[in-house]
């Protein structure tokens, strides 16, 4: 028996559209372990929302499909879980609620006390026990970020999904965010499937960084595996030629292999490549 936890095989998709049907992904497969934190990367467009969509169970391959653990995914569960880009908590909640209601739908035979305790536990773990009793709109954003998290993690999903969950943020706390990630990461060893932009983001936080190719009939184009040692300090890796060459792979795909038409000359790319190599900046956006 395959020892794969998540299966991605031989997944197409065609939507319907006005103008016929339009091929989103072709052939894309993916085989992810159980405790891998896995990146998808790509331009613009090319895919990566549909593929997290197809493994959530909310939109089906029009070929091949998704095996979690053996069984196939057949429509959304919470064994796996998704946080979003913009948080989608229930705003007339308090925080204690919008992880509780989550902890009531997935842990129906445990006792009110120990749903009481797993759900302050979780808001825990993400450092928010103090505003437990707040509404959404009495915190910010990060911590709105941090309370989607909590609430995943709460209901111990198989495959944690997350799509582009510090897009929003400001540099800082993103930051701040991706090292609480990592934390937790360390402890609970979550399978991770998460969308990014940000290629020192994909780096810092990845086993894998997939690496898709642009669209229409968008597939993997390359599977960088990145062998740095956790824990992981950004503030160390600025400097670490591993780190810096990963970057490099990936900016190179990005921005010389799938190089999207619109986007700037050949010459300017590698000056920018060059650069950021330098500066280790963080807006090394993939479009
Ligand atoms: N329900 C749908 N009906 C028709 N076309 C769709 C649908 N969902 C996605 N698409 C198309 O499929 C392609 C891939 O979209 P998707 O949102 O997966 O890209 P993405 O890589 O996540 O983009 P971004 O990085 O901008 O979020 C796009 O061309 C998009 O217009």
């Amino acid at each position: 028996m395959s020892q794969t936890y998540l299966d991605i095989s031989g997944v197409s998709i065609e939507f319907p559209t006005p103008a016929g049907p339009f091929k989103a992904l072709d052939n894309v497969n993916l085989k992810i372990q159980k405790g891998e934190f896995i990146s998808l990367i790509g331009h613009s467009g090319c895919g990566k929302s549909t593929v997290l969509n197809i493994v959530a169970g909310l939109y089906d391959a029009t070929q091949g499909g998704v095996i979690l653990q053996g069984k196939q995914v057949t429509k959304p569960g919470p064994d796996r879980a998704v946080v979003f880009q913009n948080h989608s908590l229930f705003p007339w909640l308090t925080c204690y609620d919008n992880v509780r209601l989550a902890v009531d739908q997935v842990f129906k035979k445990k006792s009110k006390k120990e749903r009481h305790e797993w759900t302050v536990h979780n808001l825990e773990l993400v450092h928010m026990g103090h505003a437990m009793n707040k509404r959404p709109d009495e915190i910010s954003g990060g911590m709105k970020q941090r309370i989607g998290i909590a609430r995943a993690l709460a209901m111990e999903p198989k495959v944690l999904l997350m799509d582009e969950p510090f897009g929003a943020l400001d540099a800082l706390t993103r930051a701040h965010m991706q090292d609480s990630l990592m934390e937790i990461q360390a402890e609970l060893n979550n399978t991770v499937i998460m969308i990014t932009h940000d290629v020192d983001e994909a780096v810092l936080l990845s086993d894998k960084i997939v690496m898709m190719t642009n669209g229409p009939a968008a597939t993997i184009g390359e599977i960088l595996t990145v062998e740095l040692e956790r824990p992981r300090d950004r503030l160390v890796l600025a400097d670490d030629s591993t780190y810096n060459h990963y970057r490099a792979e990936v900016l190179r795909f990005l921005h010389e292999k799938h190089a999207k038409k619109d986007t700037k000359p050949a010459s300017k790319i590698k000056t920018d490549v060059k650069k950021n190599n330098d500066t280790n900046n963080n807006n090394n956006k993939a479009a």
